[in-house]
């Protein structure tokens, strides 16, 4: 089966079952790990705890390391089909979901995000994948905001949100709106590049 339905079940073994061709298609349109899934992932293995989710989890390999590492149960949701899919394949439930909205109140413990975030001109803008995993749209924060809106309501009680956030895209606007969300921020790791500087910070209710 090479439908683009996520359930579709894919039998590895099987040559005719066209998966090397899909996974060359899905690295052009699922976001594969870089510096952010790193500082993300371990952030998430020092910090997470009970059920998790992983929200835009891309290729699952952050997931993958919390699920490995931890032995946590992790889902991976991702608007990409093909991300989700990817995910599965690494051995993540992964799931189809525009950010927290399929997931009811209180069910995870963890939930974890690493955002498009770049900002972009909205001339600039291009309807692909790729642009729904790097583009935050002008500000850079348009997936954040609703994200932050909503992400109290599927947290637990005593859950944390490990968000990561760029110096591109406003770190202090950020936690502005994660405070004005009733969170507390602390940030947990931190790395600086020749462009931006990326935390992660731990979000709980304040
Ligand atoms: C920067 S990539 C991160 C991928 C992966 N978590 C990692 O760290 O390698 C952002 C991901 O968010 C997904 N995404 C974009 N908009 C979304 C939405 N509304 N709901 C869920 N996922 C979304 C993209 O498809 C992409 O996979």
């Amino acid at each position: 089966m090479t439908g683009d339905d996520p359930a579709d079940p894919v039998d590895t073994d099987d040559p005719e079952s066209g998966l090397a061709e899909r996974r060359g298609l899905d690295e052009t349109v699922v976001y594969q790990p870089a510096e952010d899934s790193g500082l993300l992932a371990e952030a998430a293995v020092a910090e997470a705890h009970g059920r998790v989710l992983e929200v835009g989890t891309g290729s699952g390999w952050v997931a993958q390391q919390i699920a490995d590492e931890r032995g946590l149960a992790v889902v991976g949701s991702d608007l990409n089909p093909h991300a989700a899919r990817q995910a599965r394949e690494r051995g993540v439930e992964g799931v189809v979901a525009d950010l927290l909205s399929p997931f009811r109140a209180d069910a995870f413990d963890t939930v974890c995000f690493n955002p498009p975030y770049l900002p972009t001109d909205p001339d600039n803008e291009w309807d692909d994948w790729m642009e729904h995993a790097l583009s935050g749209g002008e500000s850079g924060r348009e997936l954040i905001e609703p994200f932050l809106d909503d992400v109290g309501r599927a947290l637990a009680p005593g859950g944390v949100v490990l968000l990561l956030v760029s110096s591109l895209t406003g770190y202090d606007e950020v936690l502005t709106l994660a405070e004005d969300a009733g969170f507390a921020a602390d940030p947990v790791v931190e790395e600086s590049f020749p462009f931006e500087t990326l935390t992660v910070v731990a979000l709980r209710r304040a």
